[in-house]
């Protein structure tokens, strides 16, 4: 193994340009290791390594797959991190992830109920594991990494890693277990051993790969994209099935026949399906009920979540009036909310619709947040408002870098970016509570708040671990203050 001085400074550089990297509005004041656990001795070689990533005065743990070889092939040039030695001693190092050959450690510990050092492979009862195939990870839009193994398993190493199990490890298993078909069968996992008497910290999650399936936000992003490119006049007659405004402002629906690709029936049983998921949240872990105090505190720490990301991001102050009148609103309520464990980070990216219908994914709640608060229980309209967020995301992100747009052009893409998140939004709040949630349009300051947190929460995610896509909520935002 290269020296720990070296390794720290090759990682220093590389880290902060991984997109699981959750620290890039601040600089990496010094990196050591945690943990260091030889998977594979020889060449080429594996090493599970926990670093201890310091910036200013937090520091966070992070999880890498560090693959070593004397030759890299060309395959592997671009996951290289750096080399160590010089002329026959040198070594590449690199994210060994994107090796096949070492990858298939990782699946092979689980079938094999393996322990290395303060490793535990775990493998779910019953579950038969095909180690035969190699791993390539996924292209998704993610926070952590996915591996997936042939068309069986796919294996999520969480990046940043938190203390203790997981709670899409502790949810997926609960549902699971109450035969919940919206849920991915958990097939093993990976843990940490800690010192002393703490809880095992969860690495990996090792699950059933819906196959065939297409996550939501795919699915939604291409009937947006049909949608844009629909004509909507001829000659100077607007084309039959295009939006007309209404006379408060909102538009009517775009007639699915001509967009193409609609998609307002899946966010309906997208909606359904969220609520099945959260009827069997209830049963597995229990309701709550809360009175005016509890409701008080949370619009507090939704202010105070404002305060700080507009003192960070100096573009959400124009609307921090708006949303701060929304909070005070929500602290008025002084009837009971009953509060549950939910979803925590419901997004399209999160759920997949396979030929079986919707399944919902990572129950591990926002990355952002402390592990007690994504455990903490919430109200189930909190995952209808993410979702609802992410229609806004879906409807604008393809244009939300076109500030600079000829203003008929931008008058145009607003108008059909509003009619396509309008549509989609009532869908899936319609499906949401025929099957039984709770109606959005009955608890309309709640659901208001629950949005605008989860905007603002979006800002400083944005910040962190994507500034290219800062934006997209910035932009969007401006439309939901004026909603
Ligand atoms: N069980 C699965 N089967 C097929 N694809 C999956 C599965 N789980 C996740 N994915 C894909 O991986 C993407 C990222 O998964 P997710 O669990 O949300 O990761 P992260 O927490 O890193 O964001 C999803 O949007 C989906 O496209
Ligand atoms: O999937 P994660 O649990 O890691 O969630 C985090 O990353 C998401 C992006 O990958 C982020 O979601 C935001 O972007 C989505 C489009 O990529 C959009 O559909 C969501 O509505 C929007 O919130 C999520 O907030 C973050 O916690």
């Amino acid at each position: 193994m290269p020296a720990e001085s070296t390794m720290a400074a090759l990682l220093h550089d590389w880290l902060p340009r991984q997109r699981w990297f959750a620290g890039k509005d601040r600089p990496v004041t010094e990196v050591s290791l945690g943990t260091a656990t030889e998977l594979l001795p020889g060449d080429p070689g594996l090493r599970h390594l926990v670093l201890d990533v310091r910036q200013g005065d937090v520091v966070d743990h992070y999880q890498v797959l560090l693959g070593t070889r004397r030759v890299l092939p060309d395959r592997l040039a671009h996951a290289e991190i750096g080399r160590v030695g010089e002329g026959h001693d040198a070594t590449h190092v690199y994210d060994a992830v994107h090796d096949p050959e070492l990858n298939r450690a990782l699946l092979a510990g689980i079938a094999e109920e393996a322990a290395v050092g303060p490793l535990r492979f775990r493998r779910a009862p019953g579950t038969a594991i095909d180690v035969s195939a190699p791993g390539t990870p996924m292209s998704a839009e993610q926070s952590n990494t996915s591996l997936v193994y042939g068309e069986t398993h796919i294996c999520k190493l969480f990046r940043r890693l938190s203390p203790g199990p997981s709670p899409d490890l502790e949810i997926n298993l609960a549902l699971s277990e109450l035969g919940c078909p919206h849920v991915p069968a958990v097939h093993g996992w990976v843990e940490l051993a800690t010192a002393g008497t703490g809880e095992p910290v969860t690495l990996a999650l090792l699950s059933e790969f819906l196959r065939g399936g297409s996550d939501g936000w795919r699915l939604a992003t291409t009937s947006v994209r049909d949608w844009f490119a629909m004509p909507m006049t001829r000659g100077a007659e607007p084309y039959p099935g295009a939006p007309t405004r209404r006379p408060n402002g909102s538009y009517t629906a775009a007639d699915p026949g001509w967009a193409g690709g609609d998609f307002a029936a899946e966010a309906e049983r997208l909606g359904a399906a969220t609520a099945a998921v959260h009827r069997d949240l209830a049963r597995a872990f229990g309701v709550t009920e809360v009175g005016a105090e509890h409701v008080r505190e949370m619009a507090r720490a939704m202010r105070r979540q404002l305060d700080e990301v507009a003192a960070d991001v100096p573009e959400v102050a124009p609307h921090a009036g708006a949303i701060g009148a929304t909070f005070d609103a929500l602290a008025e309520r002084t009837e009971p909310l009953a509060l549950q464990r939910v979803h925590g980070d419901l997004h399209l990216g999160q759920a997949m619709r396979t030929g079986h219908g919707w399944t919902l994914l990572d129950f591990e709640g926002e990355p952002a947040r402390t592990p007690e608060e994504r455990r903490a229980l919430g109200h189930p309209l909190r995952d209808v408002a993410g979702m609802l967020r992410s229609f806004e995301y879906a409807a604008r992100f393809l244009h939300a870098d076109e500030g600079q747009a000829p203003p008929a052009v931008a008058l145009e893409q607003e108008r059909r970016a509003l009619a396509w998140a309008e549509r989609n939004r009532e869908a899936f709040c319609r499906g949401y509570a025929a099957a039984g949630g709770p109606d959005p349009a009955a608890h309309r300051v709640l659901t208001r708040a629950l949005e605008f947190d989860k905007a603002v929460y979006e800002i400083r995610y944005e910040a962190r671990n994507r500034p290219s896509w800062l934006t997209v909520p910035l932009h969007s935002l401006a439309h939901l203050t004026a909603r």
